[in-house]
């Protein structure tokens, strides 16, 4: 596990006249995900390529686990951290397994035969079977089945940090949104800090802990999805994430967010009768649980201590909503926005 520190990081390209980054400040904690987001050109894949010094910063610091990056052998530092891009980038004269082992051989210590179980475990972590992928050649595999690969080399040296620079941007949305959820399930095993650029903010809100929206070199804000999309700092973060957009604020907002504090309106005493949402569900969990039910009204529980907070109706849901855009200032269009 290790934990990301930028501190005032900054990148000046020869030659140009603004910075890539400007003074870039902020954590990933171990074993979460932060999704770097912005428009083109804003400093993403600089942000993102100087942690594993692709890329040396012109001044600031970068700290994994405590340590500054530059201190450390670039080579070394890239053994421990795994980096998967768009163009996979598999030797094409080589089977699957090979691509994956050349990899897993970087990390040492393994006789043969550990080495091979070791690539069938990443295999199989990756949804490849080895028995069926194995012996193919990268051109016998899809583009989804290739990134795949790509991050089961990624994750060959058991790196404790990965950088994913918009890794699925080339493939088509059912692919996507598949290796989003293989992504999800693998994280869930493996618990790595991962550092993910990406053009989709759809991607960003279901991936990361974390969103880090950049503008122009800079940050603009970082924040949870509910927090950015709640409390948007300025009106390009506002229609980056699209705070305005319903079904998202839907999606992500809790349905906490929307409750009519009235726990007297059902006692605790008829539990067993009320329909109910547990604290955790969001307003389109909430609201379509609303909709296909006879009920008009769900009491809301806090289920790690069973205690009711309040109810939740089709109204309180369309009254937040109608006060989030309220409280949202009016959007102006930024010049080079494309997401
Ligand atoms: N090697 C380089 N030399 C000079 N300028 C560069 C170099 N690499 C990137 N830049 C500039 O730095 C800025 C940030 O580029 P970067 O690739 O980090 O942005 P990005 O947010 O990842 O963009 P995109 O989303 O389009 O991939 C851009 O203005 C780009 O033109």
């Amino acid at each position: 596990m290790a934990q990301i520190a930028f501190r005032d990081i900054t990148k000046r390209y020869p030659g140009t006249p603004a910075p890539a980054v400007d003074a870039v400040s902020f954590d990933v904690p171990e074993g979460s995900t932060c999704v770097l987001v912005g428009t083109s050109g804003s400093g993403k894949t600089t942000l993102l390529r100087m942690v594993n010094r692709l890329i040396e910063p012109t001044s600031g610091e970068i700290l994994v686990d405590g340590t500054n990056v530059l201190r450390e052998n670039p080579i070394q530092l890239r053994r421990r951290i795994g980096y998967v891009i768009q163009q996979v980038g598999l030797f094409p004269h080589m089977t699957v397994a090979e691509n994956v082992r050349v990899t897993a051989e970087i990390a040492g210590g393994w006789n043969k035969q550990r080495l091979n179980s070791r690539v069938d475990e990443l295999l199989d972590l990756v949804g490849l079977p080895p028995a069926d992928y194995r012996k193919r050649f990268p051109r016998q595999l899809s583009g989804g089945q290739q990134q795949r690969v790509g991050l089961a080399r990624a994750l060959a040296t058991d790196p404790a940090i990965l950088l994913m620079d918009e890794p699925f941007g080339a493939l088509d949305a059912i692919t996507r949104a598949r290796m989003q959820d293989e992504l999800q399930r693998i994280q869930r095993d493996v618990h790595k800090t991962i550092l993910f650029v990406s053009h989709d903010i759809d991607e960003a809100f279901k991936l990361g802990d974390q969103i880090a929206v950049m503008s122009d070199g800079k940050l603009m804000q970082i924040g949870s999805p509910v927090e950015l999309l709640a409390r948007p700092a300025n009106d390009f973060v506002s229609q980056l994430v699209g705070a305005d957009n319903t079904l998202r604020q839907l999606q992500y907002l809790p349905v906490t967010t929307a409750l009519d504090n009235r726990p007297e309106v059902v006692s605790s005493a008829h539990w067993g009768d009320a329909a109910t949402c547990k604290s955790d569900a969001t307003l389109l969990d909430a609201m379509l649980q609303l909709l296909s039910s006879d009920t008009s009204t769900l009491t809301v529980f806090d289920p790690t201590n069973q205690k009711q907070l309040g109810t939740i109706t089709l109204t309180s849901i369309n009254r937040e909503i109608s006060r989030q855009r309220s409280t949202q200032a009016p959007i102006n269009q930024p010049e080079s926005s494309h997401a």
